[in-house]
């Protein structure tokens, strides 16, 4: 790879990193999820969950936060197209926000297969 190409990847992470970033800093919902993600992770290595177990909290980590990050990006290429009340505006925000809110309701019915039955084990409910 030639050091032009080298260079102009190294920023492509860079900006991507600074999407991640912004997005961090600015919306309330990831903050939210970045909490869930540290209290699974936590639970996680306290429960011994198993190496299939991970990578299914870790893909469905990825799955929410990356739709997150979209959703934020449609909603600022949405506010940047137009300031008045248009039906599009509302359907393409309202169906990102419904993305994320999927995915999120999926992941934590996945949470609650891998983490109840191990939860209750622990508590001495279930053997
Ligand atoms: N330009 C617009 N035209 C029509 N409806 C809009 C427009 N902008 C926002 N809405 C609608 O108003 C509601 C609130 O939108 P808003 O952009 O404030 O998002 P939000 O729910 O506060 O999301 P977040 O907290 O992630 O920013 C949503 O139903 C959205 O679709």
């Amino acid at each position: 790879m030639s050091k032009v190409n080298r260079s102009s990847l190294a920023r492509s992470f860079g900006y991507a990193f600074q999407g991640i970033g912004t997005c961090i800093r600015e919306e309330r919902n990831i903050k939210i999820h970045l909490t869930f993600t540290g209290l699974v992770i936590f639970f996680g290595v306290f429960l011994k969950i198993s190496p299939l177990e991970w990578c299914i909290c870790l893909t469905l980590f990825g799955l929410v936060l990356a739709l997150e990050l979209v959703n934020t990006a449609v909603e600022a290429v949405v506010d940047l197209v137009t300031e008045e009340r248009k039906p599009l505006a509302k359907k393409a925000k309202d169906t990102a926000a419904g993305a994320v809110l999927i995915a999120a309701i999926c992941a934590a019915a996945a949470g609650l297969v891998i983490f109840l039955p191990k939860g209750l084990r622990w508590i001495g409910v279930l053997h």
